[in-house]
């Protein structure tokens, strides 16, 4: 087992800002980088706001939040990042971008540092074979909101070690969250049956079955699911979404997991769900109005 103290974030978007929250409330030293560094700033107010919440809530104290603050410390380049026992990557989803982080990244560490990728869907194996430490290397998948989701899906690539195993489920767990494992195959275990379900209530919208309202009550109050899929999808990001089935579709080569044309659109037109002001839904009033 590896001793963990500093913690390394790449990319501070959605899911990196959570990942560095969760990880210096749990104790450890990070360092957030992101290709665009006002990212970073950006992320470290979005942390600010969401540990001051936490705190009104009663979920931690103010003094607490305070601490898990200074704990998070911006690098400005990833040779700074790289200075780490362990570093996350939480770059988009697109294999060339996360492949190319990797590479770049791969001569700036230490030789016991280990790597994970926050992937939603790609390759552990195929990503791992692009740095010089497979049996280094394991897929550390948060769910979001990644400070209030309990679970984190552990996929180890075909030459991940037993030792880092242990030491990304001790990791977690000291996080306070729960873990499951899953084997590197296209989305692993919880996007290989979220997203599709997501896509489908697209095809839904698309087929005209049901309009935006309509398709997230049937599921909230019919299913008892915390968001409608299409409130789900917006937050997750429709680019993220789209990117999933693009990968489940290719790596299973089945027509089932065919993004819906209506999906593909709305990416195209920038049109990425809450992060952009506009998916399903329209977000520039006070509350989320359907489009469609
Ligand atoms: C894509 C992948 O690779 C994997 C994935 O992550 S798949 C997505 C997994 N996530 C889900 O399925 C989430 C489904 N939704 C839920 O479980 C719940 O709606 C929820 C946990 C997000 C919020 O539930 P809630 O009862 O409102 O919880 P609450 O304690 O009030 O809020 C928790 C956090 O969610 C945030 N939140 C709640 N609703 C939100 C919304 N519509 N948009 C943005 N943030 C929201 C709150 O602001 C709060 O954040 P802070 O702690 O920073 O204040
Ligand atoms: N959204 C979700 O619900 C979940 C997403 N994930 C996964 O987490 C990862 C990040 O997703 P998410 O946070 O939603 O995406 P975002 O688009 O919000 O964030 C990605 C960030 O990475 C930055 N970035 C791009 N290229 C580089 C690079 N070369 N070096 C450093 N930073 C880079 C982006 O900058 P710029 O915008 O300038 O390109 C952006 O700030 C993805 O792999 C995704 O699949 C996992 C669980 C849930």
């Amino acid at each position: 087992m590896t001793t963990i103290r500093t913690v390394a974030i790449i990319g501070a978007g959605q899911m990196g800002s959570g990942i560095a929250q969760v990880v210096a409330a749990g104790g450890y030293e990070v360092k957030l980088y992101d290709i665009a560094s006002e990212r970073v700033t950006l992320a470290l107010g979005e942390i600010a706001a969401s540990l001051a919440r936490r705190a009104a809530r009663g979920l931690t104290t103010e003094a607490e939040g305070q601490a898990a603050l200074q704990r998070i410390v911006p690098a400005a380049t990833l040779a700074e990042a790289a200075k780490a026992d362990l570093v996350i990557e939480a770059a988009s989803e697109d294999e060339a971008v996360k492949k190319a982080v990797f590479a770049e990244l791969t001569p700036l560490l230490g030789p016991d540092a280990l790597l994970a990728s926050n992937t939603s869907s790609i390759s552990i194996t195929r990503l791992a074979s692009a740095t010089d430490r497979p049996e280094r290397f394991i897929g550390l998948h948060f769910m979001k909101p990644a400070p209030t989701m309990k679970l984190v899906e552990l996929v180890r690539g075909i030459a991940t070690s037993a030792s880092t195993f242990e030491t990304a489920v001790a990791f977690a767990e000291s996080l306070g969250k729960t873990t499951t494992e899953s084997e590197d195959f296209p989305a692993f275990i919880v996007n290989r049956i979220l997203v599709p379900m997501m896509n489908e209530a697209v095809y839904v919208l698309y087929e005209g079955v049901g309009d935006v309202a309509s398709i997230d009550k049937a599921l909230k109050l019919g299913a008892n699911h915390p968001m409608g899929p299409l409130e789900l999808a917006d937050f997750m990001g429709l680019d993220v979404a789209l990117a999933i089935m693009n990968v489940l579709y290719d790596g299973l080569a089945d027509s089932k997991y065919r993004p819906c044309p209506l999906l593909v659109k709305y990416v195209e037109a920038g049109w990425l769900g809450k992060k952009s002001g506009r998916g399903f839904y329209d977000y520039s009033g006070p509350t989320p109005v359907p489009t469609r």
